[in-house]
């Protein structure tokens, strides 16, 4: 399933579910690709989503001969799509062109006329045997995986999902250790070393600092199991997050603790994170082989004389030559292998 080995440039990027996931031409008439292009559109930032509506921060003032008054800036306005924008998902990270009213008054509501072209998309299937795609964070640059050393403790097998789903979505992954203070980091590091991963050992109340660079200036997506800290690290982070989420779920009408689905916190030190309490699992299913191995440079090189369609876990890969001949390591091989395992449904507890 859903392998390309062999055909096609290693490192297919394909963002944008418009252009690739949805078939054209299923209506009578040509469809221009831009509608009328809303020149006066606003630029928005969507931080939450939910039940079809869109909470977006606009930066800049409502725009000129605006009507209502002058927005403060920068803003929240809530929104929903135009009709024109067809199938075409939005979600938290998105950058969008808005319409309408767009003073972020209470009770308006603008439109979103346009999604922005998207730098990365963050997905997960259903599960393993499930090829379609929920798209959960667009324009991430990167994954978090949140793991505690000891209670609960690491599940390597999900992070090793969590890995794949980055390396799938070409977004950099930081492995982020918490509760230092129950267990040491080393076992960890050594399993994840070959990987070239970066990571931080953190533990509440101890020192951020090296974690925080990691952030600034970047679109984060904080992902993680539950009871491994992730609150606690968003709260010390961003600290009125609790605030700033009720916030949220009050404009979309959600109870203040109910929030399930990501929603993105702008960082005092610059940058943004979005937790993600809804995602609980990580199925791979619409996952490239190709977008792995593209993880794994030296062995990418040498899949070029596997067979077609190769999974590079049998017989007839031809890896364990390239490696034998010393044109990459075997560790990293393993590794390789152990994240294609996970994707082909390995049992997640180790
Ligand atoms: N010993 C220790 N406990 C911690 C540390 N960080 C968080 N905890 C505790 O671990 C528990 C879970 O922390 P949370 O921050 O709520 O974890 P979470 O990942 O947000 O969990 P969910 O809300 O279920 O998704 C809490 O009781 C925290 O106080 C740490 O560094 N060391
Ligand atoms: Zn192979």
């Amino acid at each position: 399933m859903g392998a390309h080995a062999g055909g096609g440039p290693l490192r297919r990027r394909e963002y944008d579910e418009e252009d690739v996931r949805v078939r054209p031409g299923k209506g009578s008439r040509p469809r221009t690709r831009r509608r009328p292009a809303h020149d006066d559109a606003v630029e928005g930032f969507v931080v939450a989503v939910d039940r079809g509506r869109y909470t977006c921060l606009v930066e800049g003032e409502a725009p000129d001969g605006h009507r209502r008054k002058r927005a403060p800036d920068p803003h929240v306005v809530t929104a929903m799509r135009a009709r024109e924008l067809g199938r075409k998902g939005i979600v938290v990270g998105d950058r969008v062109g808005l319409v309408g009213d767009t003073s972020g008054q209470p009770d308006t509501l603008a439109r979103i006329v346009r999604v922005e072209p998207r730098t990365s998309m963050l997905r997960r299937s259903a599960d393993d045997t499930d090829e379609v795609e929920r798209p959960i964070v667009a324009n991430a640059d990167q994954l978090v995986i949140v793991t505690a050393l000891a209670d609960p403790p690491p599940r390597p097998r999900m992070i090793d999902r969590m890995l794949v789903a980055a390396f799938d979505a070409d977004i950099e992954p930081l492995l982020c250790l918490t509760k230092a203070d129950l267990a040491a980091p080393d076992e960890l590091v050594a399993r994840y070393e070959p990987l070239g991963l970066p990571y931080v050992v953190v533990r509440k109340g101890g020192d951020l600092d090296e974690l925080r660079s990691r952030l600034a200036d970047r679109l984060s997506v904080l992902v993680g199991h539950s009871g491994v800290g992730k609150s606690t690290l968003v709260n010390s982070l961003v600290p009125d997050a609790g605030r700033a989420v009720s916030h949220v779920n009050a404009i979309t009408g959600r109870g203040r603790h109910t929030s399930s689905s990501a929603v993105a916190l702008e960082l005092p030190f610059g940058g943004w994170i979005i937790d993600t309490p809804g995602v609980r699992s990580f199925g791979l299913g619409h996952v490239v082989i190709d977008n792995v191995l593209a993880a794994f440079p030296a062995l990418a090189e040498g899949a070029v004389h596997c067979p077609k369609g190769c999974n590079h876990r049998g017989e007839e890969c031809s890896l364990d030559a390239w490696v034998e001949q010393g044109h990459a390591d075997a560790a990293g091989l393993a590794s390789l292998r152990r994240l294609l395992g996970s994707r082909d449904g390995e049992p997640d507890d180790d």
